[in-house]
C-alpha cells in the first residue's frame, strides 16, 4: 500500500481494545449518533474530525461511559460495557480510561503532583507511592521543578501537560481527549500533542482525540470523519 495513503476508514477488527457498533444517541428527536461504528486498536492514536454538530463529542462520551447509548454495543478488551450500571461505568472511567479536555480541569487548590496523583489515590494507591509516580510522569512531560506549583501558577501549555500526566498516571487502556489543544497557541498546541502521543505510547495507551484542528488530525496515523452521527468511510490521500 502506498505509505502516503492514510486510512480514514473505521477499524472493525476483532482485536480492537475499544469498539462501538451501531451506536445511537438521541436528544428528543435529534439523533446525535445515528448508528456509529468505530474500533480502536491497542496503542493506536485516532483523530475524530467532522462538522460542528456531527456527533464527535457525543461519540467520545458514549465510548467513555460518560453517556449511555440508546442503542448499540460497546466492547472494552472483549467485554461488553454499555449495559454497565452508572457505578460500574464510573469505576471503569477511573481505572481504565484517562481524560484530557480543552481546559485541563485541574483542581486549583492542589499542587501539580497532587493533581497528577489523584486518579491513583482515588484508586486506593498509598499517598507516598502515588506522589512518587506523579513526579515521574511530570518529569517525563518536561515539568521537573514544577511539582509544587498550583494550576494558577502554570502557563496554559504547562497546565495541559499536568492534565496529560494525570490522564496517564494509572496507565489507562484508552485516553479520551476533546479539543486538547483548543485553548493553546499553535506551537504550544503542537508541543503538547507530541508530548501526549509520546507519553501515551510509553504507557501503551490508545488515544482518541476529537479535534477541529485539521493539522493536528493529519499528524495522527488515522483520522475518522463523522457526518450526521455516523462515521463517514473512505480512504484519503495525505
Ligand atoms: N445535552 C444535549 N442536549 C441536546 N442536544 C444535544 C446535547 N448534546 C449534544 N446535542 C446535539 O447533538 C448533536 C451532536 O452534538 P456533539 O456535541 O456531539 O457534536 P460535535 O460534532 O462534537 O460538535 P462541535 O464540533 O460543535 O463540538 C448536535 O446537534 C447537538 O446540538
Amino acid at each position: 500500500m502506498n505509505p502516503l495513503r492514510r486510512n480514514t476508514a473505521p477499524a472493525q477488527s476483532g482485536h480492537a481494545v475499544l469498539s462501538g457498533r451501531g451506536l445511537v444517541k438521541r436528544y428528543g428527536t435529534q439523533h446525535a449518533l445515528a448508528g456509529a461504528d468505530i474500533g480502536i486498536q491497542q496503542g493506536e492514536a485516532v483523530a475524530i474530525v467532522g462538522p460542528s454538530g456531527s456527533g464527535k463529542t457525543t461519540l467520545l462520551h458514549v465510548l467513555a461511559g460518560i453517556l449511555k447509548p440508546d442503542a448499540g454495543e460497546i466492547f472494552l478488551a472483549g467485554q461488553r460495557i454499555d449495559q454497565f450500571s452508572e457505578k460500574r461505568r464510573s469505576e471503569l472511567r477511573r481505572s481504565e480510561f484517562g481524560f484530557v479536555f480543552q481546559q485541563g480541569m485541574l483542581v486549583a487548590e492542589l499542587t501539580a503532583e497532587e493533581n497528577v496523583a489523584l486518579p491513583l489515590l482515588l484508586g486506593g494507591t498509598a499517598r507516598k507511592q502515588a506522589l512518587s509516580a506523579a513526579r515521574e510522569w511530570l518529569t517525563r512531560l518536561g515539568l521537573r521543578g514544577r511539582e509544587g506549583s498550583r494550576p494558577g501558577e502554570l502557563s496554559g501549555g504547562q497546565a495541559q501537560r499536568v492534565a496529560i500526566a494525570r490522564a496517564l498516571t494509572h496507565q489507562p487502556k484508552v485516553i479520551f481527549a476533546d479539543e486538547p489543544t483548543g485553548a493553546l497557541d499553535t506551537r504550544t498546541g503542537k508541543e503538547t500533542m507530541d508530548a501526549l502521543l509520546v507519553a501515551a505510547s510509553d504507557a501503551g495507551s490508545s488515544v482518541l482525540i476529537v479535534t477541529h484542528d485539521r493539522e493536528l488530525a493529519d499528524s495522527l496515523p488515522r483520522t475518522v470523519i463523522m457526518r450526521d452521527g455516523r462515521i463517514a468511510t473512505g480512504v484519503a490521500v495525505a
